[in-house]
């Protein structure tokens, strides 16, 4: 399917859910100093040809703008002509599409993801044990154990990109990226919030347990 045949409803549509989650993110103070991005798919997906909304680099994502999205194809090429620049981070997002086929992904910059990454790096994943909100990814296991993937952060978004796919765990509905923040994605907007905010309360969650085991 090319971008020309998704249905004009379909990009709206699009549109509109990107922007009501960026309020809501805004509002919770989650894009810091212009950080943070955020795409929701369109239209039909394969492996090799996919369309997604994604928010334009380097804006206040606090404010509403008319120029605050653009759409992208499978490799990162606006779509549409446009003076807009997509994301700097969104080869992140096409890998993200391709290795797992999902419909949206949020990226956010938080202290506490920050913290966590750097303290669990050299282990290259963050534990997280039997807590409640794991059910959120959909596991469902008492007392569930999971790991967090991490992977470097480099200056050149390129060089990140092999090691989303190495380290992508299809289980795990979100990367860290060291020192840097979540990508977390899901079926769907509804689901790709939940998840980033499942991380979150978990990394707050990990960050505070590791702080009253230092003091036992
Ligand atoms: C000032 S934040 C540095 C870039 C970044 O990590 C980010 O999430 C925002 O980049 P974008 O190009 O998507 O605005
Ligand atoms: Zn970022």
């Amino acid at each position: 399917m090319t971008f020309q045949q998704i249905a004009t409803e379909d990009k709206q549509r699009s549109l509109a859910e990107l922007r009501d989650v960026k309020t809501l993110f805004a509002a919770r103070g989650w894009f810091a100093g212009t950080s943070g991005n955020l795409s929701v798919r369109v239209g039909d997906y394969s492996p090799e040809q996919f369309h997604f909304a994604i928010t334009a680099s380097g804006k206040d994502k606090s404010l509403q703008t008319p120029e605050d999205f653009l759409f992208v194809d499978q490799s990162g090429k606006p779509c549409e002509s446009t003076g807009l620049k997509p994301s700097a981070e969104t080869l992140i997002h096409c890998e993200i599409y391709r290795l797992t086929g999902c419909s949206a992904i949020f990226h956010t910059h938080s202290v506490f993801n920050n913290v966590i990454s750097e303290w669990f790096w050299e282990r290259r994943s963050v534990p997280v044990d039997g807590v409640e909100l794991i059910k959120a990814f959909n596991i469902w296991e008492e007392e569930a154990h999971i790991d967090i993937p991490i992977v470097s952060n480099y200056a050149d978004i390129p060089r990140i990109v092999p090691e989303i796919t190495e380290s992508l765990n299809p289980q795990i509905p979100g990367i860290l990226l060291r020192k840097h923040g979540i990508y977390a994605w899901g079926a769907n907007a509804f689901e790709a919030k939940r998840h980033l905010e499942a991380f979150e309360f978990l990394f707050e969650y990990v960050y505070r347990w590791e702080l009253l085991k230092g003091r036992a």
